[in-house]
Protein backbone atom coordinates (compact mmCIF):
# COMPACT_ATOMS: atom_id res chain seq x y z
CA UNK A 1 0.00 0.00 0.00
CA UNK A 2 1.70 2.85 -1.32
CA UNK A 3 0.89 6.32 0.77
CA UNK A 4 0.60 9.88 -1.31
CA UNK A 5 0.61 12.99 0.61
CA UNK A 6 0.06 15.82 -1.58
CA UNK A 7 0.45 19.75 -0.14
CA UNK A 8 -0.38 19.00 3.47
CA UNK A 9 -1.03 22.05 5.24
CA UNK A 10 -2.02 21.59 9.05
CA UNK A 11 -2.34 24.96 11.45
CA UNK A 12 -3.22 25.55 15.07
CA UNK A 13 -4.58 29.02 15.47
CA UNK A 14 -1.99 31.14 14.07
CA UNK A 15 0.24 28.29 14.50
CA UNK A 16 1.71 26.53 10.49
CA UNK A 17 2.48 22.86 12.05
CA UNK A 18 2.96 21.48 8.64
CA UNK A 19 3.34 23.93 5.55
CA UNK A 20 3.04 22.25 2.35
CA UNK A 21 4.28 18.93 2.30
CA UNK A 22 4.59 16.53 0.18
CA UNK A 23 5.80 12.82 0.18
CA UNK A 24 5.50 9.72 -1.30
CA UNK A 25 5.72 6.50 0.51
CA UNK A 26 6.49 3.03 -1.34
CA UNK A 27 4.69 -0.12 -0.75
CA UNK A 28 5.99 -2.00 1.80
CA UNK A 29 8.74 0.79 2.64
CA UNK A 30 9.44 1.62 6.31
CA UNK A 31 10.36 5.12 6.77
CA UNK A 32 11.15 7.60 9.41
CA UNK A 33 10.21 11.00 10.07
CA UNK A 34 13.07 12.66 11.65
CA UNK A 35 13.11 16.39 13.58
CA UNK A 36 13.46 18.52 16.07
CA UNK A 37 11.06 18.70 18.87
CA UNK A 38 7.93 20.80 17.16
CA UNK A 39 8.99 20.38 13.55
CA UNK A 40 5.66 18.55 12.93
CA UNK A 41 6.38 14.54 12.62
CA UNK A 42 3.64 13.51 14.89
CA UNK A 43 1.08 15.90 13.29
CA UNK A 44 2.15 14.72 10.23
CA UNK A 45 1.80 11.10 11.58
CA UNK A 46 -1.86 11.80 12.86
CA UNK A 47 -2.94 13.03 9.65
CA UNK A 48 -2.04 9.87 7.97
CA UNK A 49 -3.72 7.93 10.27
CA UNK A 50 -6.92 10.09 10.11
CA UNK A 51 -6.52 10.95 14.35
CA UNK A 52 -5.94 14.71 12.44
CA UNK A 53 -7.55 16.77 9.80
CA UNK A 54 -5.37 18.98 7.73
CA UNK A 55 -6.48 22.71 6.91
CA UNK A 56 -5.22 21.41 2.88
CA UNK A 57 -4.06 18.61 1.08
CA UNK A 58 -4.45 15.09 0.38
CA UNK A 59 -4.10 11.89 1.92
CA UNK A 60 -3.94 8.75 -0.50
CA UNK A 61 -3.77 5.22 0.41
CA UNK A 62 -3.06 3.30 -2.81
CA UNK A 63 -4.04 5.93 -5.43
CA UNK A 64 -7.54 6.32 -2.75
CA UNK A 65 -8.40 9.36 -1.01
CA UNK A 66 -7.41 8.23 2.57
CA UNK A 67 -9.29 11.66 4.23
CA UNK A 68 -12.53 10.73 3.62
CA UNK A 69 -12.65 7.48 5.18
CA UNK A 70 -12.73 7.00 8.74
CA UNK A 71 -9.90 6.56 10.67
CA UNK A 72 -11.26 3.02 11.88
CA UNK A 73 -11.90 2.39 7.84
CA UNK A 74 -8.19 3.18 7.26
CA UNK A 75 -6.73 0.06 8.23
CA UNK A 76 -3.90 1.41 9.81
CA UNK A 77 -2.10 -0.38 13.12
CA UNK A 78 -0.89 2.38 15.59
CA UNK A 79 1.39 2.19 18.23
CA UNK A 80 2.57 4.91 20.61
CA UNK A 81 5.49 5.93 22.85
CA UNK A 82 3.34 5.46 26.16
CA UNK A 83 1.92 1.77 25.38
CA UNK A 84 -1.80 2.38 26.16
CA UNK A 85 -2.47 -0.95 26.80
CA UNK A 86 -5.36 -2.64 28.58
CA UNK A 87 -4.61 -2.86 32.38
CA UNK A 88 -7.39 -5.49 33.32
CA UNK A 89 -6.59 -7.94 30.23
CA UNK A 90 -4.00 -10.38 29.87
CA UNK A 91 -1.34 -10.34 26.79
CA UNK A 92 -3.96 -13.17 25.19
CA UNK A 93 -6.78 -10.53 25.30
CA UNK A 94 -4.99 -7.37 24.55
CA UNK A 95 -3.65 -8.48 21.26
CA UNK A 96 -7.13 -10.07 20.27
CA UNK A 97 -8.80 -6.95 21.63
CA UNK A 98 -9.10 -5.39 17.96
CA UNK A 99 -10.94 -8.64 16.28
CA UNK A 100 -13.20 -9.10 19.33
CA UNK A 101 -14.34 -5.94 19.02
CA UNK A 102 -15.31 -6.34 15.24
CA UNK A 103 -19.05 -6.13 14.62
CA UNK A 104 -20.39 -9.61 14.25
CA UNK A 105 -20.68 -9.91 10.56
CA UNK A 106 -16.59 -9.18 10.27
CA UNK A 107 -15.15 -11.10 13.26
CA UNK A 108 -13.49 -13.94 12.93
CA UNK A 109 -14.30 -17.16 14.94
CA UNK A 110 -13.01 -17.81 18.06
CA UNK A 111 -10.54 -20.54 16.95
CA UNK A 112 -9.71 -18.35 14.10
CA UNK A 113 -8.87 -15.30 16.52
CA UNK A 114 -6.61 -17.45 18.98
CA UNK A 115 -4.73 -18.59 16.16
CA UNK A 116 -4.10 -15.72 14.76
CA UNK A 117 -3.16 -14.24 18.40
CA UNK A 118 -0.93 -17.06 19.68
CA UNK A 119 1.18 -16.82 15.68
CA UNK A 120 1.87 -12.55 16.63
CA UNK A 121 2.43 -13.48 20.18
CA UNK A 122 5.27 -15.83 19.05
CA UNK A 123 6.40 -13.75 16.25
CA UNK A 124 7.13 -10.73 19.08
CA UNK A 125 8.85 -13.49 21.27
CA UNK A 126 5.98 -13.45 23.87
CA UNK A 127 4.06 -16.84 23.29
CA UNK A 128 5.22 -17.54 27.20
CA UNK A 129 3.87 -14.64 28.95
CA UNK A 130 0.21 -15.12 27.31
CA UNK A 131 -1.64 -14.73 30.44
CA UNK A 132 0.19 -12.11 32.25
CA UNK A 133 -1.19 -8.98 32.76
CA UNK A 134 0.97 -5.62 31.84
CA UNK A 135 1.54 -5.03 34.72
CA UNK A 136 3.68 -8.05 34.92
CA UNK A 137 5.90 -7.13 32.04
CA UNK A 138 9.04 -4.78 31.05
CA UNK A 139 8.74 -1.65 29.14
CA UNK A 140 10.14 -3.82 25.99
CA UNK A 141 7.69 -6.11 26.44
CA UNK A 142 4.82 -4.11 27.26
CA UNK A 143 5.92 -2.70 23.61
CA UNK A 144 6.27 -5.83 22.07
CA UNK A 145 2.57 -6.41 23.12
CA UNK A 146 1.47 -2.68 21.80
CA UNK A 147 3.15 -3.56 17.93
CA UNK A 148 1.24 -7.34 18.20
CA UNK A 149 -1.95 -5.65 19.23
CA UNK A 150 -1.23 -3.08 16.34
CA UNK A 151 -0.38 -6.14 13.92
CA UNK A 152 -3.44 -8.21 14.87
CA UNK A 153 -5.63 -6.12 12.42
CA UNK A 154 -3.27 -6.77 9.83
CA UNK A 155 -3.15 -3.28 8.85
CA UNK A 156 -1.86 -1.71 5.41
CA UNK A 157 -0.12 0.87 6.86
CA UNK A 158 1.65 0.57 10.63
CA UNK A 159 2.29 3.93 12.11
CA UNK A 160 4.52 3.97 15.42
CA UNK A 161 5.19 7.63 17.17
CA UNK A 162 8.17 7.33 18.79
CA UNK A 163 7.77 3.83 19.68
CA UNK A 164 10.47 3.16 21.62
CA UNK A 165 11.23 6.32 23.31
CA UNK A 166 10.50 5.81 27.18
CA UNK A 167 12.51 2.65 27.06
CA UNK A 168 16.60 2.50 28.28
CA UNK A 169 18.86 3.02 25.68
CA UNK A 170 19.92 -1.12 25.68
CA UNK A 171 16.67 -2.26 25.12
CA UNK A 172 15.86 0.47 22.42
CA UNK A 173 18.47 -0.83 20.25
CA UNK A 174 17.17 -4.33 20.67
CA UNK A 175 13.88 -3.44 20.04
CA UNK A 176 14.87 -1.40 17.12
CA UNK A 177 16.78 -4.37 15.73
CA UNK A 178 13.58 -6.76 16.16
CA UNK A 179 11.22 -4.30 14.25
CA UNK A 180 14.05 -4.25 11.68
CA UNK A 181 13.44 -8.26 11.06
CA UNK A 182 9.31 -7.64 11.96
CA UNK A 183 9.33 -5.27 9.27
CA UNK A 184 11.37 -7.49 6.80
CA UNK A 185 9.28 -10.39 7.17
CA UNK A 186 5.80 -8.87 6.96
CA UNK A 187 6.26 -5.84 4.46
CA UNK A 188 3.92 -3.67 5.73
CA UNK A 189 4.09 -0.04 4.93
CA UNK A 190 5.55 1.77 7.91
CA UNK A 191 6.38 5.37 9.16
CA UNK A 192 7.61 5.76 12.26
CA UNK A 193 8.44 9.42 13.97
CA UNK A 194 11.55 9.36 16.00
CA UNK A 195 13.96 12.45 16.88
CA UNK A 196 16.92 10.40 17.58
CA UNK A 197 18.93 10.28 14.22
CA UNK A 198 20.80 7.30 14.88
CA UNK A 199 17.54 5.40 15.52
CA UNK A 200 16.28 6.81 12.02
CA UNK A 201 19.67 5.85 10.28
CA UNK A 202 19.77 2.02 11.50
CA UNK A 203 16.31 1.30 11.31
CA UNK A 204 14.84 3.50 7.79
CA UNK A 205 15.13 2.61 4.14
CA UNK A 206 14.20 6.31 3.88
CA UNK A 207 14.77 8.73 6.02
CA UNK A 208 12.13 12.46 5.93
CA UNK A 209 14.17 15.00 7.83
CA UNK A 210 11.44 17.86 9.02
CA UNK A 211 12.33 21.21 10.66
CA UNK A 212 9.45 23.61 10.93
CA UNK A 213 6.48 22.27 8.98
CA UNK A 214 9.07 21.43 6.55
CA UNK A 215 10.71 18.73 4.71
CA UNK A 216 14.37 19.35 4.66
CA UNK A 217 15.19 16.71 2.58
CA UNK A 218 14.38 12.90 1.92
CA UNK A 219 16.36 10.27 1.38
CA UNK A 220 18.00 6.57 2.12
CA UNK A 221 20.27 7.17 5.35
CA UNK A 222 23.73 7.47 3.07
CA UNK A 223 22.34 9.58 0.98
CA UNK A 224 20.77 12.43 3.80
CA UNK A 225 24.56 11.44 6.42
CA UNK A 226 26.83 11.82 3.16
CA UNK A 227 24.50 14.48 0.82
CA UNK A 228 22.79 17.05 3.07
CA UNK A 229 20.82 19.36 0.66
CA UNK A 230 20.68 21.61 3.66
CA UNK A 231 23.29 22.95 6.44
CA UNK A 232 20.20 21.83 8.97
CA UNK A 233 20.02 18.39 7.87
CA UNK A 234 23.83 18.30 8.26
CA UNK A 235 23.73 19.62 11.74
CA UNK A 236 21.27 17.31 12.96
CA UNK A 237 22.59 13.88 11.52
CA UNK A 238 25.71 14.05 13.37
CA UNK A 239 27.80 16.20 15.64
CA UNK A 240 28.99 19.30 13.74
CA UNK A 241 31.88 22.05 13.73
CA UNK A 242 30.17 25.05 12.47
CA UNK A 243 32.59 27.66 10.85
CA UNK A 244 31.38 31.03 10.12
CA UNK A 245 33.75 31.98 6.96
CA UNK A 246 34.20 33.85 3.72
CA UNK A 247 35.30 31.99 -0.39
CA UNK A 248 36.91 34.06 -2.32
CA UNK A 249 39.39 33.44 -4.89
CA UNK A 250 38.54 29.47 -5.10
CA UNK A 251 40.11 29.40 -0.93
CA UNK A 252 37.73 29.27 2.25
CA UNK A 253 38.70 31.85 4.75
CA UNK A 254 37.93 32.22 7.94
CA UNK A 255 35.65 34.97 8.89
CA UNK A 256 36.59 35.87 11.46
CA UNK A 257 40.97 36.61 10.86
CA UNK A 258 41.07 34.93 7.31
CA UNK A 259 42.79 31.84 8.41
CA UNK A 260 42.57 29.63 4.82
CA UNK A 261 40.25 26.27 5.97
CA UNK A 262 40.53 24.78 2.23
CA UNK A 263 39.74 25.30 -1.69
CA UNK A 264 36.58 25.39 -3.30
CA UNK A 265 34.69 25.98 -6.20
CA UNK A 266 32.50 28.46 -5.98
CA UNK A 267 31.24 31.92 -6.24
CA UNK A 268 32.56 34.29 -3.26
CA UNK A 269 30.58 35.60 -0.62
CA UNK A 270 30.18 34.51 3.28
CA UNK A 271 29.37 31.11 3.79
CA UNK A 272 29.41 28.30 6.32
CA UNK A 273 31.51 25.18 6.59
CA UNK A 274 30.22 22.41 8.19
CA UNK A 275 33.23 19.82 9.30
CA UNK A 276 32.40 16.74 11.79
CA UNK A 277 35.53 16.48 14.64
CA UNK A 278 36.38 12.93 13.23
CA UNK A 279 37.00 14.61 9.79
CA UNK A 280 39.49 17.65 11.39
CA UNK A 281 42.90 16.42 11.60
CA UNK A 282 45.76 18.06 14.07
CA UNK A 283 49.06 18.04 13.08
CA UNK A 284 52.17 19.67 14.94
CA UNK A 285 52.05 23.56 14.41
CA UNK A 286 53.80 24.57 11.61
CA UNK A 287 54.95 28.12 10.74
CA UNK A 288 51.95 28.81 8.42
CA UNK A 289 48.83 30.76 9.69
CA UNK A 290 46.41 27.53 10.19
CA UNK A 291 47.36 27.01 13.96
CA UNK A 292 45.14 26.92 16.64
CA UNK A 293 45.46 25.88 20.42
CA UNK A 294 44.30 22.83 22.05
CA UNK A 295 42.10 24.39 25.09
CA UNK A 296 41.64 20.53 26.35
CA UNK A 297 41.19 17.11 25.97
CA UNK A 298 39.29 13.86 26.93
CA UNK A 299 38.20 10.69 26.68
CA UNK A 300 34.40 9.64 25.88
CA UNK A 301 33.95 5.43 25.33
CA UNK A 302 35.66 4.65 21.82
CA UNK A 303 36.64 8.26 21.42
CA UNK A 304 39.69 11.08 22.39
CA UNK A 305 38.07 14.09 21.59
CA UNK A 306 40.10 17.55 21.85
CA UNK A 307 38.61 21.13 21.92
CA UNK A 308 41.33 23.63 20.13
CA UNK A 309 40.71 27.34 19.67
CA UNK A 310 41.14 28.22 15.87
CA UNK A 311 41.20 31.96 15.97
CA UNK A 312 38.65 32.45 18.47
CA UNK A 313 36.43 29.75 16.91
CA UNK A 314 36.33 26.63 18.91
CA UNK A 315 36.60 23.13 17.08
CA UNK A 316 35.93 19.87 18.37
CA UNK A 317 37.95 17.22 17.25
CA UNK A 318 37.63 13.32 17.76
CA UNK A 319 39.67 10.57 16.62
CA UNK A 320 39.75 6.52 17.76
CA UNK A 321 40.83 6.11 21.39
CA UNK A 322 43.02 3.67 20.10
CA UNK A 323 44.93 6.34 17.82
CA UNK A 324 47.45 8.33 19.98
CA UNK A 325 46.31 11.45 20.83
CA UNK A 326 50.02 13.26 20.93
CA UNK A 327 48.81 16.74 21.68
CA UNK A 328 47.56 17.83 25.35
CA UNK A 329 45.65 21.00 26.45
CA UNK A 330 48.02 24.23 25.92
CA UNK A 331 50.04 22.67 23.05
CA UNK A 332 50.08 24.73 19.81
CA UNK A 333 48.73 21.93 16.79
CA UNK A 334 47.91 22.74 12.88
CA UNK A 335 44.37 22.45 11.75
CA UNK A 336 43.78 20.55 8.79
CA UNK A 337 39.93 20.34 7.78
CA UNK A 338 40.14 16.39 5.64
CA UNK A 339 36.68 17.11 4.96
CA UNK A 340 33.51 19.47 5.16
CA UNK A 341 30.31 20.60 3.18
CA UNK A 342 30.55 24.60 2.63
CA UNK A 343 27.26 26.32 2.73
CA UNK A 344 26.64 29.60 0.81
CA UNK A 345 25.14 31.81 3.47
CA UNK A 346 22.29 34.97 2.64
CA UNK A 347 21.11 32.18 -0.48
CA UNK A 348 17.45 32.25 -0.07
CA UNK A 349 17.44 30.07 -3.36
CA UNK A 350 19.23 27.54 -1.29
CA UNK A 351 21.81 26.38 -3.87
CA UNK A 352 23.42 22.74 -3.10
CA UNK A 353 26.59 22.64 -0.88
CA UNK A 354 30.03 22.76 -1.98
CA UNK A 355 32.29 20.68 -1.04
CA UNK A 356 35.35 21.34 0.96
CA UNK A 357 38.55 20.93 -0.74
CA UNK A 358 41.30 19.95 1.58
CA UNK A 359 45.25 21.39 1.71
CA UNK A 360 47.95 19.23 2.11
CA UNK A 361 51.55 20.55 2.91
CA UNK A 362 51.56 24.23 3.62
CA UNK A 363 48.29 26.16 4.16
CA UNK A 364 48.03 28.10 1.21
CA UNK A 365 50.05 25.31 -0.76
CA UNK A 366 48.30 23.80 -3.99
CA UNK A 367 45.15 21.65 -3.41
CA UNK A 368 45.88 18.25 -4.40
CA UNK A 369 42.80 16.25 -3.72
CA UNK A 370 39.13 16.42 -4.74
CA UNK A 371 36.30 15.24 -2.37
N1 LIG B 1 -3.51 20.19 19.26
C1 LIG B 1 -2.62 21.18 19.14
N2 LIG B 1 -2.93 22.45 19.42
C2 LIG B 1 -2.03 23.45 19.25
N3 LIG B 1 -0.78 23.28 18.81
C3 LIG B 1 -0.40 22.03 18.51
C4 LIG B 1 -1.30 20.91 18.66
N4 LIG B 1 -0.63 19.80 18.27
C5 LIG B 1 0.61 20.20 17.91
N5 LIG B 1 0.75 21.53 18.04
C6 LIG B 1 1.95 22.33 17.72
O1 LIG B 1 2.37 22.01 16.40
C7 LIG B 1 3.78 21.88 16.33
C8 LIG B 1 4.17 20.52 15.79
O2 LIG B 1 3.83 19.56 16.76
P1 LIG B 1 4.18 18.02 16.56
O3 LIG B 1 3.67 17.29 17.77
O4 LIG B 1 3.73 17.56 15.23
O5 LIG B 1 5.77 18.07 16.59
P2 LIG B 1 6.81 16.89 16.70
O6 LIG B 1 7.81 17.13 15.64
O7 LIG B 1 6.12 15.59 16.69
O8 LIG B 1 7.43 17.19 18.12
P3 LIG B 1 7.79 16.18 19.32
O9 LIG B 1 9.03 15.45 18.90
O10 LIG B 1 8.06 17.12 20.47
O11 LIG B 1 6.61 15.31 19.54
C9 LIG B 1 4.30 22.16 17.73
O12 LIG B 1 4.75 23.50 17.80
C10 LIG B 1 3.10 21.96 18.62
O13 LIG B 1 3.15 22.76 19.77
Amino acid sequence: MNIDIQAITKRFGAYTALNSVDLRIGSGELVALLGPSGSGKTTLLRIIAGLETPDGGTVLFGGEDALQRHPRDRQVGFVFQHYALFRHMTVFDNVAFGLQVRPRSQRPAKSVIADRVNELLRLVQLDKLATRYPSQLSGGQRQRVALARALAIEPRVLLLDEPFGALDAKVRKELRRWLRHLHDAMGITSVFVTHDQEEALELADRVVVMSQGRIEQVGTPTEVYRQPATAFVYDFLGDANRIECRVEGGQVRLASQGQPLGGVSGQAGPAVVYVRPHDIELQPAGDDQATGTVRRVYEVGPLVRAEVDYAGTLLEVAVPADDRMPFRAGDRVRVVLRRGLVFPADRPDRPEPMALVPFRGGASGPVVQRL
